[in-house]
């Protein structure tokens, strides 16, 4: 939309001063909107008068600019309005929107009509800054219009190209999937470069060495066989408790660092740095993928071993005589466009055509970079299975990793100081129930595709491919976690106990399970560095999510599965922007009803219900081994004690309150406890069936008196 691409503009003519102001200064963190809330002092160690002076001058140009952004929609209006009533239209003809030079733009309209409206338009390609120059390009002393001295500061920028692929009514696009790709072929044609970093658009990047860190891992010794860098997400605008574990901080501090110690870390879609050739189905240039652990395991079934296309494969002269012989996958399987496979044995061989500057943005150069972004382009091609970015599900960045690890490919990870990037996450519980639908849906969508990781091939590491099966399997914990939060305090109801008297087997099998999870909390705080309150809100959220999310999701699937109906792709919507000023978590506590919330919900009561009713049988005299039942209690406590967020949530803005849930649960205890005991029911044994077991043994007699309870297994 033009919006976007003016306001890219505005950016494009906001980083000339922004840009050398940094570098003269050494300004970090660069997001101008994250400097300017800094509270710090900033003026520290700093040549003083002259700081001040561009910093307040600077200051003044970002409040304009944001100004003009926000002015924007009005203007383009205003703009297209004006334009069209000169031309004279009568009614019924479609209104053009116009670019500020006066010309038509060709993608989506204001007023949307006939080859102008979302999903139905033409690609557009436009170079907002154009190559630099490769030396040093000082900028002008001050002067009575800029008051700024740039003349001892590098003013370079780097190209900025506004890319909008053509999109058409019936086409399936694959979404994010579909415009990776069809941007990696675009920068292919319009500068090639060996690296592509890869950030969702609502990330930014909050330090300036971020990239060179990355491409440590990339170009130094032995790192040829490292695919991608992957850094953690970071996430701003989360509630300072984190209600519902939006730092997932486990997962990156824990998970992927620990996958750095075997292949690498899984690639989670955004803040990563590719080795370009790894996303045309290259292979690496060797597999040293074992590790300490299993120096050969990697790769010991191979059939064939990869070898480096000799150079002379890639000169000028080869490539322009159609010798595609070096490529992994046939010609055809990268599409019709010349350039762009041509531009290939640059990217993997790119020092005999260091001379980057035959990269010119012409008119030729344009059209080709249209071309490669058309929606019938990738028809009959391998850009999606073997090729870019993988399609098919809705979490594309797992499968697109795994392929490149299967292939023998290494990954690392990077985690710096202040953060590479940050980003913003779904603070609302709504939200983020849909955000970690989406993600257990698309694991699972992976499983049951040509990607599940138990067939990979054999350079894969074996601990790697744990990982995956884990990554990808995950969800099914649902139905487990459904037995093992309803059963036991079903039980307290019905009499009905599963565990009747447990085995040493049993206790031996609860210290082994207790004693694991022990050691892997302790890894987690003490050598990932999660405090103990964030280990905590991941073991809420993980019970929060599985109940419901995770449960949605191998519904869905098996719907998928059975009845090939595909699922559809939403996307994460993050706080809204505007009165953030008021109270910046304002959505954390807006309730939007969705069928995710029934399960956790359900049991909630069963097991408040469960302890009332048990605390009454208790004081009925109708229970003696109080000790037992106290012990069942507080379990089903436990359980309440993981779904605390949750009901926080689901309370809205009465949750703000923290007793308010808790006083919310006694009420219902006590209500359902005074009505076990006055309404008058029938006491004794019960005992016509079994439940089957997930606890490790089935009760395969159910000795009607005993009214024991004991130990249900432990989550
Ligand atoms: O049709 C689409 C939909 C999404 N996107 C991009 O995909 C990103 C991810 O979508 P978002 O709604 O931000 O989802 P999150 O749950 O925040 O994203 C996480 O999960 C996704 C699915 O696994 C990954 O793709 C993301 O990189 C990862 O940050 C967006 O930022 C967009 O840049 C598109 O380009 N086209
Ligand atoms: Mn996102």
């Amino acid at each position: 939309m033009l919006l976007t691409y003016e306001a890219m503009v505005e950016a494009a003519k906001f980083a000339t001063v922004w840009v050398p102001f940094c570098r003269k200064h050494g300004i970090e963190p660069r997001g101008p909107e994250s400097y300017f809330e800094l509270k710090s002092h900033p003026y520290m160690g700093r040549s003083q008068e002259d700081f001040v002076n561009d910093r307040r001058r600077v200051r003044k140009e970002y409040d304009e600019f944001k100004a003009r952004i926000n002015g924007l929609e009005h203007d383009i209006k205003q703009r297209s309005d004006a334009y069209n009533a000169a031309r004279g239209l009568k009614d019924g003809e479609p209104r053009a929107t116009w670019m500020a030079d006066g010309s038509q733009w060709e993608g989506t309209w204001v007023e949307p009509s006939e080859n102008h409206r979302k999903g139905d338009h033409a690609g557009i390609v436009l170079v907002l800054v154009n190559h630099p120059s490769h030396s040093r390009q000082l900028g002008p002393p001050a002067s009575a219009d800029n008051p700024l001295d740039f003349s001892m500061v590098d003013v370079r920028l780097p190209m900025l190209v506004y890319v909008s692929r053509e999109k058409r009514p019936g086409f399936n696009h694959e979404k994010k999937a579909g415009a990776m790709n069809a941007l990696t072929r675009c920068s292919a044609v319009l500068t090639n470069s060996p690296f592509i970093l890869n950030l969702d658009c609502d990330h930014y990047i909050n330090n300036s060495q971020a990239l060179r860190a990355g491409i440590c891992f990339m170009l130094g010794r032995d790192s040829d066989t490292v695919a991608f860098v992957q850094f953690p997400q970071r996430f701003e605008g989360v509630d300072p408790t984190d209600l519902y574990a939006n730092h997932n901080r486990i997962f990156f501090d824990g998970t992927l660092r620990a996958l750095d110690g075997m292949q690498g870390p899984i690639y989670v879609g955004t803040g990563c740095l590719f080795r370009r050739v790894t996303l045309y189905g290259f292979d690496p240039p060797r597999i040293n993928v074992g590790g300490p652990c299993f120096p050969s395991l990697g790769g010991m079934f191979a059939k064939t071993k990869y070898e480096k296309p000799g150079l002379e494969m890639t000169t000028k002269a080869a490539v322009a005589k159609g010798k595609h012989g070096f490529l992994p996958l046939p010609k055809k399987a990268y599409g019709k466009s010349d350039a762009f496979v041509d531009s290939i044995p640059r990217a993997s061989h790119p020092s005999p055509f260091a001379d980057a500057a035959a990269v010119a943005a012409d008119e030729a150069t344009i059209s080709e970079a249209v071309a490669v972004t058309t929606a019938a382009y990738e028809k009959k091609t391998g850009w999606g299975s073997d090729i870019g970015w993988v399609y098919g599900t809705v979490t594309e960045d797992v499968v697109t990793g795994y392929r490149m690890h299967i292939k023998g490919w290494r990954s690392r990870y990077c985690s710096i100081y202040p953060h590479a990037f940050i980003g913003t996450a779904p603070i609302n519980l709504t939200e983020r129930l849909y955000q970690v639908l989406r993600w257990s849906t698309g694991s699972l969508e992976i499983f049951f595709s040509r990607n599940n990781p138990l067939f990979g091939s054999t350079f894969l590491h074996p601990l790697q491919r744990v990982a995956y099966i884990n990554i990808t399997t995950y969800p099914f914990t649902a139905l487990f976690l459904i037995f093992y939060t309803t059963v036991p305090a079903l039980s307290f109801v019905t009499g009905h106990f599963i565990v009747q008297r447990p085995t040493t087997m049993f206790y031996v099998y609860l210290a082994i399970v207790l004693g694991t999870l022990l050691i892997l909390a302790v890894l987690e705080v003490k050598w990932a560095g999660v405090t103990v309150f964030e280990w905590f809100r991941n073991g809420q959220f993980w019970m929060t999510a599985s109940c419901s999310a995770y449960l949605a999701a191998v519904c869905q699937v098996v719907v998928k599965v059975v009845f090939r109906r595909d699922i559809s792709f939403k996307l994460t919507s993050k706080q809204p922007a505007g009165d953030e000023k008021k109270d910046p978590y304002a959505d954390l506590y807006v309730v939007r009803w969705t069928w995710l919330m029934v399960t956790p919900i359900i049991i909630i009561l069963v097991n408040i219900i469960g302890s009332a009713v048990a605390f009454a049988k208790v004081l009925d005299g109708e229970w003696t081994h109080w000790l037992k039942v106290a012990g069942g209690v507080f379990f089903n406590f436990w359980v309440l004690f993981h779904l605390y967020p949750f009901a926080k949530g689901i309370l809205g803005k009465h949750g703000k309150t923290p007793v308010v849930v808790l006083v919310w649960w006694a009420f219902t205890f006590v209500i359902t406890a005074v009505l076990y005991i006055n309404i008058p029911h029938i006491h004794g044994p019960g005992g016509k069936h079994g439940h089957g077991g997930a606890m490790g043994r089935h009760a395969h007699h159910h000795a009607g008196n005993t009214h024991v309870t004991e130990l249900y297994g432990w989550p």
